[in-house]
């Protein structure tokens, strides 16, 4: 008997083809936040708790967190969050619309590399498709290199972090890993804000009213959190520099503010509801709405800024009320992917 008994050492990847893996072969992992699967209160129940158990997004001490998470939160919320996704759902596919657009992303990315023979998958941090899932199916098509592109421009440790981290976890359960590279964020990107300055040109050419005031609405963060040395803020600050230059437009008519608060902690300010019934208090009555912080439309775009928002205008006086779509599946999004997974498989191909 030689010295090393096989019979004691696994050699495949426990539940992946291990075995299909080409050497040199990399692929793209495409990762965003995640949604329900359903509208249902029980299934937006399972997300949240997934969600807000993340040490990540809710430093808070779990034991004091915990009890507050399922004594309260998920209690209350999930009946009022699902009617919200009920409003926004995509019906044709019964999904959730980040599912679908974060999908057609990761589909017509791969057409784009299709010449390079690259695969690309896509995966969720919460919920479904998984991220190991998604690692999983890139293994199954040969990929022993991954490129991880978490799908937001700017930087958080509630997002980006996150993203990477799960990725990370998912490979501890690996014999053997693929290498792995992981895209920065891309805050001041110039194909990522001409992009949105594109969007923004498309949409109010649409319009036979101009606005008066463009407002940039990112999702909201704890002040504690930046505080800490989370960069968010500054590359928030990053993005609207850049756009506000591209657009040839002034804080005040381009203002930024932070929607999504949640919780009764202090959180970055401006808030964007507040701002806009000020606006409207002082007589505007023309606004639209860009929300650059997320490269899909999903229920904070849809819902609270679509809906919630757009009442919130009109009912202090506001007349006209605009929302300019998220980056989604455009020419110009899955080109800003491309270029950014291009970039991060230089020396890979
Ligand atoms: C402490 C709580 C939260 C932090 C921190 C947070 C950061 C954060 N989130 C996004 C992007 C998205 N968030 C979305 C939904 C969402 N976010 C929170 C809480 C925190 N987010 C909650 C409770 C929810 C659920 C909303 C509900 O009505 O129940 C979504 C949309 C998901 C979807 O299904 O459409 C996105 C996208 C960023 C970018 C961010 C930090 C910068
Ligand atoms: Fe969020
Ligand atoms: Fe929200």
């Amino acid at each position: 008997m030689s010295f090393i008994d096989a019979r004691n050492i696994r050699t495949g990847n426990r539940g992946t083809a291990a075995e299909t893996v080409r050497p040199g072969t990399a692929g793209v992992l495409l990762v965003n936040l995640g949604t329900p699967d359903g509208t249902d209160t029980a299934s937006v129940r399972r997300y949240l708790t997934e969600f807000l158990s993340d040490r990540r997004v809710i430093e808070a001490n779990p034991l004091i967190w915990q009890p507050i998470l399922r004594g309260i939160v998920l209690v209350t919320r999930p009946r009022k969050s699902a009617a919200n996704y009920k409003r926004i759902w995509n019906t044709e596919r019964n999904e959730s619309p980040l599912r679908t657009y974060t999908r057609a992303q990761a589909e017509l990315l791969e057409a784009r590399l299709a010449g390079d023979a690259i695969p690309v998958e896509w995966g969720m941090r919460y919920g479904s498709p998984s991220t190991a899932s998604a690692i999983d199916r890139l293994i199954a098509r040969g990929c022993d290199r991954i490129v991880l592109l978490p799908l937001y421009p700017q930087y958080s440790a509630t997002t980006t972090a996150t993203a990477n981290d799960q990725a990370f976890r998912a490979l501890m359960r690996l014999r053997r890993q693929p290498a792995i590279r992981t895209v920065p964020s891309f805050p001041d990107d110039p194909d990522y804000i001409q992009a949105l300055a594109a969007s923004v040109r498309k949409r109010l050419s649409e319009l036979d009213w101009i606005p008066e005031v463009l407002i940039a609405s990112f999702h909201g963060l704890p002040v504690e959190y930046v505080q800490r040395g989370d960069p968010y803020v500054t590359e928030c600050a990053r993005t609207m520099n850049a756009l506000r230059e591209e657009l040839r437009m002034t804080p005040q008519e381009l203002p930024l503010t932070f929607q999504s608060r949640f919780g009764p902690t202090r959180w970055l300010g401006p808030y964007t509801e507040p701002k806009v019934l000020k606006l409207a208090a002082h007589g505007v009555k023309r606004i639209a709405v860009i929300t650059p912080g997320f490269m899909a439309d999903c229920i904070e775009t849809l819902d609270e800024i679509g809906n919630e928002l757009r009442e919130a205008f009109e009912h202090a006086g506001g007349e006209h009320f605009a929302t300019i779509p998220c980056l989604n599946d455009s020419a110009d999004a899955i080109a800003l992917l491309e270029r950014l997974v291009r970039r991060e498989l230089a020396g890979w191909r």
